[in-house]
């Protein structure tokens, strides 16, 4: 089986990239099983940017090529916050359930209408030697005012997705896949993919 890795210490975004490559008969590999403790400081202001240095940086440790995933949820109420910050927009513990109080909390008050919001991925593809490549896909969606669902990880619960008429969280993995900002972004890397890593391919 081909092998490749993922270079997110996620375990959600894992289980993602599990249901969109495993039919594509890809046995996904993150850090948290290559290289628990390699943590990329994201320094940058654009999920390109974060995306590039998680990619360039676990590319160069391991000799390897990999695919980062940088990505976050843009809230038009909020102009456009937590979008980079996804992840640390309640502090640096990177809780989902604080990042969801905090999000429902400055939305207390904002008609239905007024909800809209999107999630973003940029995936990067960079090997030793190569030209790094950046994909990215989005999602489109509205902020619910109550949690909703238990699959999934980080802000799905109140992500409601108009297209399905369901909350994010209540989508099942292959049912993410297909509508997803990581799934449109890997669709997106699957048209346009780097020659080198096709040829990649390890057995
Ligand atoms: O499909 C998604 N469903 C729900 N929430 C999501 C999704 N995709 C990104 N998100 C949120 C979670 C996290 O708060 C932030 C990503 O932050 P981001 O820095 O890219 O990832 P991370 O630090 O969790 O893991 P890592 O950098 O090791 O890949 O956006
Ligand atoms: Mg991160």
């Amino acid at each position: 089986m081909k092998k490749i890795v993922i270079a997110t210490q996620n375990k959600g975004k894992a289980k993602d990239f599990e249901a969109l490559l495993a039919p594509l008969g890809y046995k996904v590999l993150t850090l948290l099983d290559v290289a628990q403790d390699l943590d990329v400081e994201e320094t940058g202001v654009t999920f390109e940017e974060n995306a590039i240095l998680k990619a360039e940086a676990v590319s160069k440790v391991l000799g390897i090529p990999v695919i980062s995933d940088d990505s976050g949820l843009e809230i038009d109420a909020l102009n456009g916050e937590p979008g980079v910050y996804s992840a640390r927009y309640a502090g640096a513990a990177k809780s989902d359930s604080a990042n969801i109080d905090k999000v429902l909390e400055k939305m207390s008050g904002v008609p239905e209408n007024g909800r809209t919001a999107r999630f973003r991925c940029v995936l990067a593809v960079a090997a030793p030697n190569e030209k790094t490549e950046t994909f990215s896909g989005s999602c489109e969606g509205i902020i619910l005012s109550t949690p909703q669902g238990n699959n999934g990880f980080g802000y799905d619960p109140i992500f409601y997705v108009p297209a399905q008429s369901k909350a994010m969280a209540e989508l099942l993995p292959h049912e993410k896949a297909a509508i997803s900002h990581r799934g449109n972004a890997l669709r997106e890397l699957q048209q346009r993919m780097p020659k080198w890593l096709d040829e990649e391919k390890q057995s």
